[in-house]
């Protein structure tokens, strides 16, 4: 049954800043202290800046939750810290380089992080040129290439994989719709914004397959998985982007349509069960659909909204299937 959310757990992003942040902010915390204790004013000021906006940081997303502008923030200031800090105390500061470039990598996509290393380290190239021998130079870049290149291959595979394994939870494998775990999850954000915007009217179109077991029993179980999966093709030829398709059980799909009134949403339903009956392969398969459709109610819970909408379908069916009802 979905009424409520799950409690809100730290996204892998999340993670990432709050240790980047705070352990940078904590870290630079003794450096601050010693360098007023030796009046040096500028780099003092420099470190207590950092402190400040890494601690801010920090202390906004723990609060907020959002990622995206502060990991951008955050690449930013480790990137000019240590940049500034180089230009002041010069060559002997060049180590605070490493955990800044593979910081970035972490923070933004490895392109954009790639970009920003490369010119950062022209910058300093340019800035410590009288400082740096041919030597001293070498190694400078083909260590910071090396670090930048482990970094961007770290980085563009996390990328992938945590890409997988989100589709992983949240698709059907077999049809490639959303899977039930993502339509809750759906359900529980429009009704969330319907909560606080209700002149964007969301519906449901909830849709079952007729007489599946009989489709199964004369054609064989994997002609039926090869049904569902031309019946999905169909569905998502006709729907909008924004409209989402879900598998909600066996044989049963479900599409939230936001910002779409009744009346759209009832035209919408008789076009999908009239393509469905029309499609030549699943025509020859005899493959019909029943459809309930649902306009979300102000205060429903998601599984009021839905129980409406099941029921609107077994009144479909009741009618003989291969029809559409609303609730
Ligand atoms: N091939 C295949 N069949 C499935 C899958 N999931 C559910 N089914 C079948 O869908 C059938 C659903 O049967 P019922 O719930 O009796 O409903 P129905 O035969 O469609 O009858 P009505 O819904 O009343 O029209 C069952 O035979 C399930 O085995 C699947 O992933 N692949």
């Amino acid at each position: 049954m979905i009424t409520h959310s799950e409690p809100s757990k730290r996204s892998i992003e999340e993670s990432i800043i709050l240790t980047l942040s705070g352990v940078s902010s904590v870290g630079v915390m003794p450096f601050t202290v010693l360098r007023f204790m030796q009046s040096d004013w500028a780099v003092a000021f420099l470190d207590l800046f950092a402190v400040l906006a890494l601690g801010s940081l920090f202390i906004y997303v723990y609060r907020t939750h959002k990622t995206e502008l502060p990991a951008r923030i955050l690449a930013f200031l480790s990137m000019f810290i240590v940049f500034v800090t180089i230009l002041l105390k010069g060559i002997g500061q060049l180590m605070w380089i490493y955990p800044a470039l593979t910081a970035i990598f972490f923070l933004l996509p490895a392109n954009i992080a790639a970009l920003y290393s490369i010119s950062i380290l022209i910058a300093i190239g340019y800035v410590l040129r009288e400082q740096l021998t041919l030597f001293l130079t070498l190694e400078f870049y083909i260590s910071t290439i090396a670090t930048l290149l482990f970094s961007y291959a770290f980085s563009d595979r996390m990328r992938k994989q945590q890409l997988q394994l989100t589709e992983l939870a949240t698709k059907d494998p077999l049809t490639d719709a959303g899977n039930r775990r993502a339509m809750e999850q759906k359900l529980l954000e429009v009704i969330a914004f319907q909560r606080r915007e209700q002149n964007f009217p969301a519906s449901l179109i909830l849709m079952d397959l007729d007489n599946f077991k009989k489709v199964n029993d004369e054609f064989g179980h994997a002609k039926g998985d090869d049904i569902l999966k031309v019946f999905v093709n169909t569905i998502k030829n006709r729907i909008r982007s924004t409209d989402k398709l879900y598998r909600f059980g066996g044989e049963e799909f479900v599409i939230i349509a936001e910002n779409t009134p009744l009346k759209d949403a009832i035209l919408l339903a008789e076009e999908l069960r009239s393509s469905v009956e029309k499609e030549g392969w699943l025509a020859k398969h005899k493959v019909t659909i029943s459809v309930g459709t649902a306009k979300y109610e102000p205060h429903e819970t998601a599984f009021e909204w839905l129980g409406r909408a099941d029921r609107a379908m077994y009144q479909a069916k009741e009618l003989g299937r291969n029809s559409c009802c609303v609730a």
